[in-house]
This record gives structure tokens, C-alpha cells and sequence, in this order.
């Protein structure tokens, strides 16, 4: 990383950078949609945020903005104190591969591949070595330790999207990025992915920033923002899903 892309105050001297900082952020798609009008948002480090909102209110486009799967019209979109809003694509994508993990709702596992494969696969991308005890740690605490032989297709979805996180934390990212996580999912199974994604953040310092229709998942968050018309209209620092699902009733959801 340049000492320009550094945020001023961060590093040895300053407070820690956020994990995630977005500041005066528009996006005006193509076709003239103001997805995003001027958000200022920022997500600690061992933090989880949830991103909550009516459909069309900029849940996604927030995400892959903050993700560098897309570039703002403006503002800036700092990772870890590092600018990459406007990064060119191959610095994007070297960066969206080395700093971001990403969980989503169909799991997006490799058929072919065995779990154990599944889940070192980002490390095979980089070029980075197995280290052996963190990925073994990572499988047990998801809980698949039996099941690395197996293709995903003989997993439960529960399983597939618990072999989706781990392959999500292998390359310890500076954030877990995670698109209605349990959206595929049954009631009971949602519950440990939610309980699994919580104790990632409380037990490893994990940041993870997770966008969710459903405000029960909302809920498991230590904190949630709901957006409406591109916008973060409120912040619910000790989110309540019965309060949650109040304003977005209210919004239209
Ligand atoms: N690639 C795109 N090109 C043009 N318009 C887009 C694009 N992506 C999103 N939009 C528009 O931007 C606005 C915000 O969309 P976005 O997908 O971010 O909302 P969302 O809150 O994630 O919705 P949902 O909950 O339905 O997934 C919508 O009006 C949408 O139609």
C-alpha cells in the first residue's frame, strides 16, 4: 500500500482505521438511477453491521460499492484506511481478492470441488500458502470437519453456506461482505449462520457487513442502518427485530 492512498490519521500515529468508510457516497447508475445520494458510513474493525431497506432502496449497490465490485460517481470508499473507490479494475480485483471475503445467498460453492477444496480456493488464487492449523481451526469452527471429502451437492444448505463462510475467512480479510446469507435458508439453519457470522465477529474480530431482508438476521447484528431512496435514513445501534420490522412497514418494504 502507498503512503498517498493512506488515510490521513490512520497507521501507527492515528486512530485505527475503520474497516470500512464510506464518505459523501452517490452512485448514479446508466440510466440516470440515483442508487446511492451522498452516504457517510463507517464500519468498525470486529464490528457486524447489518444493511437493511425497502426493495430498490440501494442495499446492493452499498454493497458493492464498499466491496470495490463497483465505483462510486462520488465520494470516497475507504478499506482498512485505503482508498479504492477509484482504483483501476486490476488493483480492484487484486485487492477484492486479498482484503474481501464474500458470503452469498446461493452459497456460490464450486460443484466440482471437494469442501476442503472449496474453501482454500482463494488461497490457491492468490498464490498463498495452506497454513494448515488456521484452515483446520476455521473447518472445525463451521463445523464441517467431516465432511471435506464431500461435494457440495451432498451437503445441506446450512452446510453449503457454513462451507461458503469459511471460504470467505480463509484468506483473513479485513472485512466478510455477506448478501442475504440465509435468504435460501430454513429457520434453524439460518439461526446458526447467524449465530456462526456473530461469534466470527466476537470471537476473531471479524468485520462483517451483511445485507438482510429480515430483520430476526437483522437483529443478530451488533448494529443496523436502514436506507430508503439511496439514503441511510436511520441507525439502530442496538437493533430489535419487532422495531426493525415496524420501520420497514413503515418504509414500504
Ligand atoms: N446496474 C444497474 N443499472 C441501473 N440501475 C440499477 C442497477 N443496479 C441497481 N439499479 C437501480 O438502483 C436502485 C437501487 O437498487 P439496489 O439493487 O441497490 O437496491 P436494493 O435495496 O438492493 O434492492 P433489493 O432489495 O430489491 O435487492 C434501484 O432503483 C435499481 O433499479
Amino acid at each position: 500500500m502507498t503512503a498517498a492512498l493512506r488515510r490521513p490519521g490512520a497507521g501507527p500515529a492515528g486512530p485505527p482505521a475503520p474497516a470500512v468508510a464510506l464518505h459523501g457516497v452517490t452512485k448514479v447508475h446508466d440510466n440516470g438511477v440515483r442508487a446511492l445520494d451522498d452516504v457517510t458510513l463507517e464500519v468498525p474493525r470486529g464490528s457486524f453491521l447489518a444493511v437493511m431497506g425497502p426493495s430498490g432502496s440501494g442495499k446492493s449497490t452499498l454493497l458493492h460499492c464498499a466491496a470495490g465490485l463497483d465505483s462510486p460517481t462520488a465520494g470516497d470508499v475507504l478499506l482498512d484506511g485505503t482508498e479504492i473507490g477509484r482504483l483501476d479494475e486490476t488493483r480492484r480485483t487484486e485487492l477484492r481478492r486479498d482484503r474481501i471475503g464474500f458470503v452469498f445467498q446461493a452459497y456460490n460453492l464450486v460443484p466440482a470441488l471437494t469442501v476442503a477444496d472449496n474453501i482454500t480456493l482463494p488461497l490457491r488464487l492468490a498464490g498463498r500458502p495452506l497454513e494448515r492449523d488456521w484452515v483446520r481451526s476455521l473447518v472445525e469452527r463451521v463445523g464441517l470437519t467431516g465432511r471435506l471429502e464431500h461435494r457440495p451437492s451432498e451437503l445441506s444448505g446450512g452446510q453449503q453456506q457454513r462451507a461458503a463462510i469459511a471460504r470467505a475467512l480463509v484468506a483473513r480479510p479485513a472485512v466478510v461482505f455477506a448478501d442475504e446469507p440465509t435468504g435460501a435458508l430454513d429457520l434453524r439453519s439460518a439461526g446458526e449462520v447467524l449465530g456462526l457470522l456473530r461469534d466470527l465477529v466476537d470471537e476473531l474480530g471479524q468485520t462483517v457487513v451483511m445485507v438482510t431482508h429480515d430483520p430476526v438476521a437483522a437483529a443478530r447484528a451488533h448494529r443496523a442502518v436502514v436506507m430508503a431512496d439511496g439514503r441511510v435514513v436511520e441507525t439502530h445501534e442496538v437493533p430489535v427485530a419487532a422495531e426493525l420490522a415496524a420501520r420497514l412497514a413503515e418504509l414500504g418494504r
